[in-house]
């Protein structure tokens, strides 16, 4: 039987939509613009699988005024696991010092919710901040990122970390949990003479507008966007293209290795009695199935996004030889933040 040989490029789908910039988000990136001035710091969250295709430029060109610290969440999901299974920690902090360098001189942080340790870093950095302000009515941060990166889950993780409370914004699987911008939510207590620390929960932001096909298809396999957006087979076949560069035995429960998406979908329809009448799989509910493994670490930790030391340059030379992508976005937020005030949104 021939070797079988994965997939070296995605095909381009002219197909794929580019857009997912929702009136609530221009009304909610406009309302964060107008309060930026009374915080302190901001937090701006960014995926560690994407963390070049999950930056958003109209946060750094609206609230950039503040001093701001980068978090990479869900560092737990991109951790490497190579072949043999084994867990490569040595790679994985040689990717985060490449973008701790792409970010100077913000600073950046690689958290997993369910590690306190990695929480308790931002804690640090945040307390450090707010003790050498001046302010009298104690330090307040706003957390902004784009849609479903995990931005109220930090906030319910800082807040239990540093006080032991319960949950105070609400998180879900799905992008556009959070609507509205929240109230303060204490994180640190005041202390000595110390005021204490709020964070300002806010509505997750995409970007106005996604230059490549492939860059939607990560942010969608992420989660920032809606799974009716795209079909979620697209998103499957896109899946199956990273798996079998990283380990074609990820999915060998379902089928052997191969490019054909639909085979794979049909032997987990099959296993887990995903069928239509007649019999046939049910393609969607087992690509949004399949798609949901991975989300949750179950199918393999890796990254999507190419970590070199000129990746973050070159995609920006490239962005700016497709017509300047921060003038588009800025036009686009423009004319969306318009028509949201029009529809009273
Ligand atoms: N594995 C893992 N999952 C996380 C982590 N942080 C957040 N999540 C999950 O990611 C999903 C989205 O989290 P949220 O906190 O609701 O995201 P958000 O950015 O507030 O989302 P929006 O409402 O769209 O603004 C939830 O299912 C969380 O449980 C993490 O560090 N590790």
């Amino acid at each position: 039987m021939a070797a079988f040989v994965p997939r070296q490029v995605y095909p381009h789908l002219e197909s794929i939509p580019r857009s997912y910039y929702l009136g609530h988000h221009a009304a909610g990136l406009a309302k964060m613009t107008s309060m930026v001035s009374q915080m302190d710091l901001v937090i701006e969250c960014r995926d560690y699988r994407v963390p070049i295709v999950s930056r958003n430029p109209m946060f750094e060109a609206n609230l950039g005024e503040r001093p701001r610290m980068i978090v990479y969440t869900k560092q737990d999901l991109g951790s490497n696991v190579t072949r043999m299974g084994k867990h490569t920690r040595k790679e994985d902090m040689q990717r985060e010092k490449i973008i701790k360098k792409w970010d100077a001189p913000s600073i950046s942080f690689f958290t997993d919710i369910k590690s306190p340790t990695t929480i308790k870093r931002v804690l640090d950095f945040a307390r450090a901040h707010a003790n050498a302000s001046t302010s009298l009515f104690g330090t307040r941060l706003m957390v902004v990122g784009m849609p479903n990166v995990g931005k109220s889950s930090l906030l319910n993780a800082l807040r239990n970390v540093s006080l032991g409370k319960k949950k105070a914004a609400r998180t879900g699987d799905q992008p556009g949990v959070t609507r509205k911008i929240g109230s303060d939510v204490k994180i640190i207590e005041a202390q000595d003479g110390r005021e204490a620390v709020y964070v300002l929960d806010t509505p997750g932001v995409f970007v106005p507008y996604v230059p490549d096909a492939e860059s939607m298809l990560k942010l969608a396999l992420c989660g920032s966007v809606k799974d009716t957006i795209i079909p979620p087979t697209t998103i499957a076949d896109y899946l199956l293209y990273h798996l079998n560069l990283v380990d074609p035995d990820l999915y060998n429960m379902f089928s052997e290795p191969t490019n054909d998406i639909f085979g794979v979908l049909e032997g987990l329809a099959r296993k887990q009695g995903r069928l239509k009448k007649g019999g046939l799989p049910d393609f969607e509910s087992s690509a949004l199935q399949f798609i949901q493994r991975w989300r949750s670490g179950q199918m393999g930790k890796f990254i999507l996004d190419d970590v070199t030391e000129d990746a973050l340059a070159e995609r920006t030379q490239h962005l700016e030889l497709l017509g300047g992508s921060m003038n588009q976005a800025r036009k686009a937020a423009k004319q969306l933040k318009k028509e949201a005030y029009l529809a009273g949104g």
